[in-house]
């Protein structure tokens, strides 16, 4: 006899428990509608992280911007910034994996904001500035010691590390000029509404001058070609080309400044008697010096200087006046 290949029956549902599949599948279907509608309407958001390692300290900027680019450039958001404990990396030329160490807990903060399954394919940077590059200066050895124990850290991560390096002071001061006009919304003006964002026209950009711990930047653009190929940079930005000066004077930030004040404060010379800085005097003027205290006006810092013996006034405090931003202006 020919076997029958008929397919085994299916047992009969009860209609109740054809019910309760129909409202399964209904549940489903809703389920579906409801993602595809929230995927149309809130598209794919990539994330960035950067560590700005400052000569005084590092910062981990975690960022985030629709998948999709503006005119090839994309258009981010700041999410947060965690700010690393303890000094900038170069301070840990003595104790290397103490700067490693230093980033961890940024590095776990990160991890918290960015979704588990982006992790991997989220760009991951660290940028050193002038400390760093100071520290290569004086002893290159440390600072690459530096280096290997920073990315050590972040490579524990479940990150895609693109590198830690010293940036150039031409790429640290056209950041900056980037920054500074991106957020006065000269590059590109950017409104969301109704869930889209619209980019119009620009106007003229601004020009940037950075004061750091250990170095300063100006950046504009001359509207000339930059003979100096060194300080020369180039760059397109939602679809319009920007061609800068940019110059980084090293040694010429805030603390370097306050440095200079230090070593101009010991040369005083002898001869001027009361005008000799006393041990108390200058040993209290470095505690000033070291933790940048005094008195706090504003966004004004000021400082006391004493230059010798308190009973002659003429040469009691010496003081000086720190802008937000490092400048010093004497004010006797
Ligand atoms: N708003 C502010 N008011 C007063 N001081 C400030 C302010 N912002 C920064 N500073 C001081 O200015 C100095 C430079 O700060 P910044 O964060 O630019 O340094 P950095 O990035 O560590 O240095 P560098 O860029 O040279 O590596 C620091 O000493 C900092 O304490």
């Amino acid at each position: 006899s020919i076997p029958s290949h008929r397919p085994p029956q299916r047992p009969s549902m009860s209609p109740r428990l054809l019910r309760a599949v129909g409202r399964g599948w209904l549940a489903v279907l809703g389920l579906l509608t409801v993602a595809v509608f929230v995927l149309v309407l809130i598209p794919a958001k990539d994330y960035g992280l950067v560590f700005d390692a400052g000569s005084t300290h590092t910062s981990l900027y975690i960022y985030r911007w629709p998948a999709d680019k503006e005119n090839g450039t994309g258009i981010v958001s700041q999410v947060e910034a965690c700010y690393v404990s303890g000094p900038g990396i170069s301070s840990y030329a003595d104790n290397p994996a103490g700067a490693g160490a230093s980033l961890k807990p940024c590095l776990d903060r990160a991890m918290k904001i960015v979704p588990a399954e982006q992790q991997r394919e989220t760009p991951t940077y660290l940028g050193a500035t002038a400390g760093m590059r100071l520290l290569r200066m004086e002893n290159s050895t440390k600072a690459e010691q530096v280096f290997a124990e920073v990315s050590k850290a972040i490579g524990e991560y479940p990150v895609d590390f693109r590198g830690a390096r010293i940036l150039t002071g031409s790429e640290e001061g056209s950041f900056g000029w980037i920054t500074v006009n991106y957020l006065l919304e000269t590059l590109v003006k950017v409104s969301w509404r109704e869930g889209s964002v619209s980019v119009s026209g620009c106007s003229s950009v601004l020009g940037a001058l950075d004061l750091g711990g250990a170095s300063t930047q100006i950046t504009f653009q001359p509207g000339v070609p930059v003979e100096d190929r060194n300080t020369s940079v180039f760059f397109r930005l939602y679809g319009t080309n920007y061609s800068l000066y940019s110059h980084s004077y090293l040694c010429y930030g805030q603390s370097q400044a306050l440095k200079m004040l230090l070593a101009a404060l010991h040369q005083v010379p002898r001869g001027v008697g009361a005008a000799q800085p006393s041990p108390r005097a200058m040993a209290h003027s470095r505690s000033n010096v070291g933790c940048a205290c005094g008195q706090r006006v504003g966004n004004w810092q000021r400082l006391g200087f004493y230059l010798g013996n308190p009973q002659i006034p003429s040469f009691g405090w010496k003081e000086v006046v720190v802008a937000s931003q490092g400048s010093l202006l004497p004010l006797s």
